[in-house]
Parts: structure tokens; sequence; C-alpha cells
């Protein structure tokens, strides 16, 4: 087990001909995992979340910058890069891991080696199954007698077995159902925390990547464009693209006057003072909506979305703009009310590109 650094890799696929470009997939990607800590890689469809993650476990060549497990080099500054079966590298797929004529037991084992499988596979299958919260008499069944979420739970036991040094795991909750999804990406998480095992999850899902990360690396368009804790990424984006990537906001045009800025929705709290104009971005869970007392912006209500545990409200300001807001599900407003709006928290502003 080892920290994972990667530092300015880049790899582009050659021009398919028929004038097509080359495609620079990952374009000077500086990551770092902590040993033991997990990070979710998420991004758009075609961000080069899945080039990153195959050079990671070997099955490409970076064309500059390296990566090390540890203090070990496996590709890069002028090292041979070492072949995947030797960088130690469990790899967990979308679907599909498992070979489909062997038990659980047989899977589990089989990246063990010979000489470990026969000195102690049962155990390791054993304590594998527990890690991944599978009952010990499943080692026996086939992977068509397990649903999917067995499935990929098998499939990471099967990747931990050999005490990998880092996890990889390419989407591998994408064909499960939404509540499948959930348990299933909660109990690999809390195996890879048992066995202190680094890990990187590559998926375009925010929910999932903020809830399972010790770490977000955000990737658009090949870039590393902000790597931080969830609460980071989702309060604080590097910018309002990653903002309205990772969630729903509120962009409003402001005026910066050190701590404070003016705005639609009065004056807000700032995470950072600085002048002038600026976007200010807002989350929809900050615009607090008040049913009762006249204080704040003034607005009517033109549309509730109800979702039992919140709703999302939308209101049109007396001056025209129209803001998001989400709200407890328990009393909320109707269309036609009138409310107040108040911002909560401290707001991100950004400052238009190319000024000071
Ligand atoms: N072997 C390849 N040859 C040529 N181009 C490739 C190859 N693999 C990936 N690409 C291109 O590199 C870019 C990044 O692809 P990648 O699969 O890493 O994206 P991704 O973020 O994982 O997307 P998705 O979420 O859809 O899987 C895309 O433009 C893709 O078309």
């Amino acid at each position: 087990m080892s920290s994972l650094t990667v530092t300015g890799v880049t790899k582009s696929f050659p021009s398919t001909g028929r004038g097509h470009a080359a495609t620079r997939a990952v374009d000077d990607v500086t990551l770092h995992v902590p040993h033991g800590s997990f990070t979710t890689v998420l991004g758009p469809s075609g961000c080069g979340k899945t080039t990153l993650l195959r050079l990671i476990a070997g099955f490409l060549v970076p064309d500059s910058g390296s990566i090390a497990f540890g203090d070990t080099v496996v590709a890069g500054d002028g090292v041979r890069p070492m072949p995947p079966q030797t960088r130690r590298v469990g790899y967990v797929p979308q679907e599909g891991a498992l070979f489909p004529h062997l038990d659980v037991a047989a899977n589990i084992a089989f990246g063990l080696g010979r000489e470990a499988r026969e000195s102690r596979g049962d155990d390791r299958v054993a304590e594998m199954l527990d890690l991944v919260e599978l009952p010990a008499d499943f080692r026996d069944r086939r992977p068509d007698e397990l649903s999917g979420g067995q499935q990929q739970r098998v499939a990471l036991a099967r990747s931990l077995a050999p005490q990998p040094a880092v996890v990889l795991l390419d989407e591998p909750f994408s064909s499960l159902d939404a509540g499948l999804r959930g348990t299933t990406a909660r109990a690999v998480r809390r195996a890879l925390q048992a066995s202190n095992t680094t890990g990187v999850l590559v998926t375009h899902d925010q929910n999932e990547a903020l809830s399972l990360a010790d770490e977000v690396a955000v990737m658009r368009a090949g870039r590393l464009v902000q790597s931080a804790p969830p609460s980071q990424v989702y309060l604080s984006p590097s910018d309002p693209q990653v903002a309205e990537f990772v969630g729903r906001a509120v962009v409003l045009p402001g005026t910066a006057n050190a701590a404070h800025a003016t705005c639609a929705l009065g004056q807000v709290v700032l995470t950072e003072p600085t002048e002038g104009e600026v976007a200010l971005m807002i989350r929809p869970e900050q615009v607090y909506v008040d049913l009762v007392h006249a204080e704040g912006v003034r607005g009517t209500v033109e549309e509730v979305s109800y979702y039992g545990h919140d709703c999302a409200v939308q209101v049109r300001l007396d001056d025209g703009t129209s803001v998001l807001s989400r709200m407890s599900g328990v009393l909320h407003p109707v269309a036609g009310d009138t409310v107040h709006l108040r911002v909560t928290g401290l707001v991100r502003a950004y400052r238009p590109a190319g000024s000071p």
C-alpha cells in the first residue's frame, strides 16, 4: 500500500486521419493521493478520466510527466514503464470483471498467485468476503447467481485480495440502479477504508464524487481544474463552470467592496475579499425563503418542485431576476405566494477573466 503521485502527465492519441486532429486526452495533470485516502475523479464524458486511470494502471504510457507509487516511479522520469502486472494495482471496471465459469471463491483467489492460493487462499477469500460485507456462503456461487451490486463487491474483493498498492475504480457502479448504487458504493468505500487502501474512483456522477471522497479532482478537457475536499469543491469551486458542474448554482452579477458584495439578493458576505464587478456563486440551499417575515428581498414564487426530503422553489424577484432556492419539504410555499429571500453563509465571487 502506498500513496500515488501523478506529476505533469500528458497523453495524446494520434490523429485518426480524415482531417481529425490528435486528441490531447490528458493535459499536464498533477495529482497527489495520500496513502490510505480516497480520491474521486469527476468530469463530463470525454474529459480524460479513463485515460488518466489507464495511465496509472500501466495500460497506457504517458507522453511526458511521471507516475509514482510511494517512492517508486512506475512511469516517466526516464524510467522504463513498469508493466501493469508488476505495479500492484487493483482495477475494477464498470461491469463484467468476473470470470463467469469460476465461482466467487476462485474469482477472488485468482490474483493471489499459486503459492498464496494454495497456502492461505481459503482464509483470504473468507477475509475478503467479510471485508466487502457479503455472506461467507457466497463463496460457492457463480457470478450469474449474484445481483449486479454483489458482483461489483466480488470484483472489489478480487482486486483487494493481493493487497495492491492502489485500487482504481472505473465507474464501477454505473450499471446499477439508484438505490443499489448508493449502498454498493458505501460498502466499497468502507472496505477500502478498513483495509487502509489508497483508492481512485472515476465518475461523472456529482453525488457519488462528493459523498465518497476525501478529495475530489475535477477534470475538464484533459486538464485537472480543481482538486480539493468535497465541501471546498462544492462551496468554493475554482470557476463558475466547475460550480455549475458539481451542483445547481445561482450565478448573479454583483459589486464587491472588500468582504461584502451587493447583488439582486441584497448584501452578501464573501469567502475572500475582493473589489469591483464580480460574478457571485450562490448555492440554492443558501437562499433562505422567509414565508412569514418581510425581511430580505421580495419576490413571487413561480414554481415549486417537491421531492419529499426537500423542494426546489423558483422565485421571480421584483426586479425581474429569477432565483432558485432549495428548502425543506416540510413547510414550503406554493406558486403565487409572496416571499422574502436572504442569503445565508459565505458566497464565492469570481472576477471577470483578465482582470487584475
Ligand atoms: N485509444 C484511443 N484512441 C484515440 N482517442 C482516444 C482513445 N481513448 C480515448 N480517446 C479520446 O480521448 C478523450 C478522453 O477519453 P476518455 O475515455 O479518457 O474520457 P472519459 O472522461 O473517461 O469519458 P467517459 O466518461 O465517456 O468514459 C476522448 O476524446 C476520447 O475520444
